[in-house]
């Protein structure tokens, strides 16, 4: 399949300092591909890079096999930004039928992009009066106007409640399975775990990391925690035999690494007189994100 985004060996500097050095990938049709880093990691400018406001000091970027910046490339790419604002005295509506008409794409979309988002109802309000997740949502919809081919929403997530967060990542998947690409910055890492199709980790500029949690995870090596519930006066006994963190007076945690979950599992089972429960906790992606920002020379910058 055909990348949508390639970027190959992206360095960007301002001034003399290097804000991206060295980054390379790619998002194909209908992926979901979510950007983490720290504050100032490089993100926006990234996005910007994409957007052909800001210009490679070296390597390439292609939006749909194009120049960022030319008209094919500004055809398949719509942005949401980290902050948006309309002209507050304009309804819904007509927000939408204004940039619509910027892009040429045929007036009837606009109540389609209004019930997708789920603002059918407050569509004739003026957007002086919506409050900021509906700005947000307001804000999706422009991005997803002409069904782009690439969606880039920078931090679309910030500021909203978990119900809000959760119908908006849903009607991103919706885009997402229409065919574009969707390339995300977030600093919520629970939510992006769920929601998308794979990471990437940005630190200082340098990619660290990009793959699906699993394989990041597995990249990491990361062991899964074993959380064992002891029956009453067994978790000495336990603790003995295992090792681990005595977490209370019944529980122990035990770290395994990936390859032997199973033997650990099976010499529990031995002991399961004195077992109450186990539970399997494999590494998250928080433990992921600590472990690559970490990584490199810079680690005590982060
Ligand atoms: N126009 C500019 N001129 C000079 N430096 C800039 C400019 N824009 C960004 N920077 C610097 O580039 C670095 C990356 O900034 P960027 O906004 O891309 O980070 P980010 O990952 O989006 O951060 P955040 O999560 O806080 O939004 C920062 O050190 C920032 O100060």
């Amino acid at each position: 399949m055909t990348a949508i985004l390639a970027i190959n060996a992206l360095c960007l500097s301002f001034g003399g300092q290097r804000v991206l050095d060295d980054v390379s990938l790619s998002v194909q049709p209908g992926e979901r591909l979510a950007l983490l880093g720290h504050n100032g990691a490089g993100k926006s400018t990234l996005f910007k890079t994409v957007l052909g406001f800001l210009h490679p000091s070296s390597g390439t970027v292609a939006v749909a096999g194009h120049a960022p910046g030319s008209n094919p490339a500004r055809e398949a790419v719509n942005y949401l930004p980290e902050v948006v604002s309309f002209q507050r005295n304009l309804s819904g509506r007509e927000v939408l039928s204004y940039f619509s008409g910027l892009r040429g794409t045929p007036k009837a979309e606009v109540s389609d992009l209004l019930a997708r988002v789920g603002l059918l109802d407050a569509a004739d309000r003026a957007v002086g009066a919506y409050s900021k997740g509906m700005r947000q949502r307001l804000g999706l919809a422009q991005a997803l106007i002409g069904a782009p081919r690439l969606l880039l929403l920078d931090e679309p997530t910030s500021g909203l409640d978990p119900v809000s967060r959760h119908e908006f990542y849903e009607v991103i998947a919706d885009a997402a399975a229409r065919g574009s690409a969707v390339l995300l910055s977030s600093h919520g890492l629970e939510e992006v775990q769920d929601k998308t199709d794979s990471i990437a980790i940005l630190a200082r500029g340098r990619l660290k990391a990009e793959g699906t949690l699993a394989e990041l995870a597995q990249e990491a090596g990361l062991p899964t925690t074993i959380r064992i519930s002891a029956k009453p006066g067994a978790a000495d006994d336990l603790h003995g035999e295992f090792g681990g963190r005595r977490v209370n007076g019944c529980r122990l945690d035990l770290d395994c690494a990936q390859g032997a979950k199973v033997d650990l599992l099976a010499r529990l089972g031995r002991h399961h007189d004195k077992l109450r429960d186990v539970e399997i906790a494999p590494p998250g992606l928080t433990d992921i994100y600590r472990h690559f920002s970490r990584m490199g020379p810079t680690e005590d910058q982060i």
